[in-house]
């Protein structure tokens, strides 16, 4: 089990017009097993955040931990981008075998046909990724993620470019994922309502510069399992957006 933990983050980037900050005192403090969305403006910092949490942005000011880890080294972290990002001379079974090469075991083979399964791509395991739609990338990029059993699950819009049908299955898998394994999982979306479905608790961002500045608690308020039809739903996305709307508005005040 490992949650996370952010103390006092700052990010700045390098720009034609001199350093820009992206982020500033970014405190966030997850809980080992929890979901939590974050929603903000677009460019207020989200994907550089989960960047920074992956491991992936190494350039950064404050502390990141992983509370309740008690392995060595790091947890088993997924990371599910914005865009696919698959390797494109590898058909869909390699690209998602790939994910598993630090780890190779007799059962690799197996676990992959249990995932493209679930993704519903089992009939494409020899496609390469240009012969397959953009949604259909999608799935296999959350394939490759998911595979690993990761212990924190990084999700950066998943299911933004999936149609609706398509992605309130994803996100039932995602949830069924969750539910088995108990990880600590991040999403970061632009959409309230799949806000207020999956998480536990949904982190309101502000831009410039980047930095939490509200949060809705959802436990006790929508018990699980949860209805994507209940209407509460609705209220607690219209919620959202009331936090959301004064942060709307890039380099206004309200945005820093
Ligand atoms: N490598 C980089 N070099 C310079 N600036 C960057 C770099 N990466 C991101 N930025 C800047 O950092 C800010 C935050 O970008 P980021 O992608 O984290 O935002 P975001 O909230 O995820 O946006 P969106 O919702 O549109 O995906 C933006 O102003 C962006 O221009």
């Amino acid at each position: 089990m490992a949650g996370v933990r952010c103390v006092g983050l700052r990010k700045v980037f390098a720009s034609s017009r001199g350093p820009k900050v992206v982020l500033e005192g970014v405190n966030l403090e997850v809980e080992s097993g929890e979901f939590v969305a974050i929603v903000g403006p677009s460019g207020c910092g989200k994907s550089t955040l989960l960047n920074i949490l992956s491991g992936l942005e190494r350039d950064y000011e404050g502390r990141v931990s992983f509370p309740g880890f008690a392995g060595s080294g790091e947890p088993v972290l997924g990371y599910v981008f914005q865009e696919p990002r698959l390797l494109p001379w590898m058909t869909v079974r390699q690209n998602i075998h790939f994910a598993l090469e630090a780890t190779p075991s007799p059962e690799a083979g197996a676990r992959v046909r249990n995932w493209l399964e679930r993704v519903g791509l089992a009939d494409y395991y020899d496609y390469y990724p240009n012969q397959l739609s953009v949604g259909m990338q999608h799935r296999v990029s959350l394939a490759r993620a998911l595979i690993l059993d990761p212990q924190v699950l990084l999700l950066d819009e998943p299911f933004s470019s999936l149609d609706e049908i398509t992605a309130m299955s994803m996100r039932g898998e995602v949830l069924e994922l969750w539910k088995e394994q108990r990880g600590t999982v991040l999403l970061v979306t632009h959409n309230p309502l799949e806000a207020v479905y999956l998480a536990d608790r949904v982190l309101i961002m502000a831009a410039n510069p980047g930095r939490i500045v509200a949060e809705l608690d959802l436990t006790g308020r929508l018990p699980r399992p949860r209805d994507p039809e209940d209407r509460r739903l609705w209220e607690l996305s219209r919620e959202t957006v009331r936090l959301l709307s004064p942060h709307l508005r890039l380099g206004s005040a309200a945005g820093g």
